[in-house]
């Protein structure tokens, strides 16, 4: 009887693979003895030297990271991030640092990569045929840099600003950013002493208005190291920055310089938000996506709305309006901190009403269902609702209390195509219909990707 073998682990060994089609998640995919391996930082039809990141004889499927292409594909360009760049990583014997994955694919081709990736996913998961294409975000002559607004960077050992490689605790010291804005670069953080932070978030509004550091201090760390830190940032910056203390744990912010919240703007709207609180991006993102919200569900004067995961009120104030003094806008917002921001972004528009809260719970005591003549209502009504969830997307839950309100419109904002396939197949499979789908290209040299979609509801039996 053969005797049972241990699983090995096979991570560090360096395979020689033909690279296919991409996947979701930043990789492509190839085959080692029938077993797949997902590999980053390759191209589909390349033939490349990947060192196996995640492995196991056990495994179902492996992770690799190219070390070397040997056969490149004409859509292989030079890095624009020397750290983030895989192969001069391996040529060093180290590894890159996340975040711009897709550096070395030429950028129209990193679009139509992530429209395959999006139209599998609405094949896989919502079982249906799109042709997806993918729209720039910026002008392609600024190459896909300098549009972040926020990033978040980790702290090494000695106190330098770092970050992480993919699915690793290795940092890696970093100085320039080329994905953010100049305002975060213009900070030179990387020459700031942080010993004594772990992390530090930085917000800089594409209006030009005051950024915001956030410090995420290490556990033990004194108010007064903080309060160092704060000058060196703020000596070290060419303008005036507000620095603030972030504790996730006690959810506590405490001001240090300036104030704890950047003013950002879109249109004519203005929006204050308080430090981790939640806005897009890409300096782009709230033009694009409040203009594709506002095409795609046409809000009328009079209507009833719902604006669901609302954050500070980025669509809130347009839908407002839209459907001026004669509508009703909810705006549903889970974060106390940011629903606090939307209260008073908001606070002198009275269609708007803010609560804050989970999604479900708040669509079941504003909308309870009643039992009618002809089954399950919800008691009121809305006309148009809007939801921009997080990345693990809205859930079945609230497609199903969507469906039972019966909007003439639902306009869905997704960062992640795979969730949003799957609650696309959930409306689809209680009668909806796919109407309006864009996806815009908000994050460069990075596999991620955002779209906007309008479904509409079964038309009514016996019309
Ligand atoms: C992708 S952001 C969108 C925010 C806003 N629409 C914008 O574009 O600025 C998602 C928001 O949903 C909030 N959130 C997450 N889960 C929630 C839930 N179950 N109920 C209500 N809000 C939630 C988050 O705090 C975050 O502000």
């Amino acid at each position: 009887m053969a005797e049972p073998t241990t699983p090995a682990d096979t991570t560090g060994q360096v395979l020689e693979l033909n690279i296919g089609n991409p996947a979701h998640g930043g990789h492509f995919v190839a085959r080692h003895e029938g077993r797949v391996v997902f590999v980053r930082h390759a191209l589909p039809g390349e033939r490349v030297l990947a060192r196996v990141t995640d492995g196991g004889t056990d495994a179902g499927f492996w992770r690799a990271d190219t070390v070397q292409v040997l056969e490149p594909s004409e859509h292989r360009v030079a890095h624009p991030w020397q750290p983030a760049d895989a192969l001069l990583a391996a040529g060093a014997g180290g590894v890159p640092v996340g975040g711009a994955e897709f550096g070395h694919i030429a950028l129209a081709e990193q679009r139509r990569l992530k429209a395959a990736v999006f139209a599998e996913q609405l094949q896989r998961l919502a079982r249906i045929d799109r042709d997806v294409e993918v729209e720039p975000a910026g002008e392609e002559h600024d190459g896909g840099l300098g549009w972040r607004t926020r990033t978040a960077f980790a702290v090494d050992a000695s106190g330098r600003l770092a970050m992480h490689a993919h699915r690793s605790e290795e940092l890696i010291p970093v100085q320039q950013m080329p994905l953010a804005v100049d305002a975060i670069n213009a900070l030179a953080l990387w020459d700031v002493d942080l010993a004594g932070v772990a992390r530090v978030e930085v917000a800089a509004p594409a209006n030009g208005s005051v950024p915001l550091v956030l410090l995420i201090p290490e556990t033990g760390t004194s108010p007064g190291r903080l309060a160092e830190v704060a000058a060196a940032v703020a000596a070290g910056a060419d303008r005036p920055v507000s620095v603030a203390v972030w504790e996730p744990e006690q959810q506590q912010l405490t001001r240090l310089r300036g104030r704890s919240w950047v003013l950002e703007s879109c249109g004519k709207h203005e929006f204050r938000v308080t430090g981790d609180g939640f806005w897009q991006i890409h300096r782009q993102a709230p033009q694009i996506l409040t203009g594709a919200v506002l095409d795609g569900v046409r809000p009328q004067p009079g209507e009833r709305v719902a604006d669901l995961y609302a954050g500070a009120g980025l669509f809130t104030a347009p839908l407002a309006a839209a459907v001026g003094g004669s509508g009703r806008v909810l705006s549903v917002e889970g974060a106390a901190g940011t629903s606090r921001d939307a209260r008073k972004n908001l606070h002198a528009v009275p269609q708007v009403e803010i609560v804050q809260g989970r999604v479900d719970r708040v669509l079941r005591s504003q909308y309870p269902p009643r039992r009618g003549r002809s089954g399950r209502q919800p008691a009121g009504r809305l006309d148009a609702v809007v939801l921009d969830p997080p990345r693990a997307g809205a859930g079945r839950t609230v497609v199903r209390q969507l469906d039972e309100l019966r909007p003439r419109v639902v306009g869905y904002v997704a960062c992640d195509p795979a969730s949003f396939a799957r609650d696309l197949g959930y409306f689809l499979s209680l009668g909806w219909e796919l109407d309006t789908l864009r996806v815009f290209d908000l994050y460069p040299h990075t596999h991620h990707m955002e779209s906007f979609a309008s479904l509409r509801p079964p038309a009514p039996v016996g019309r």
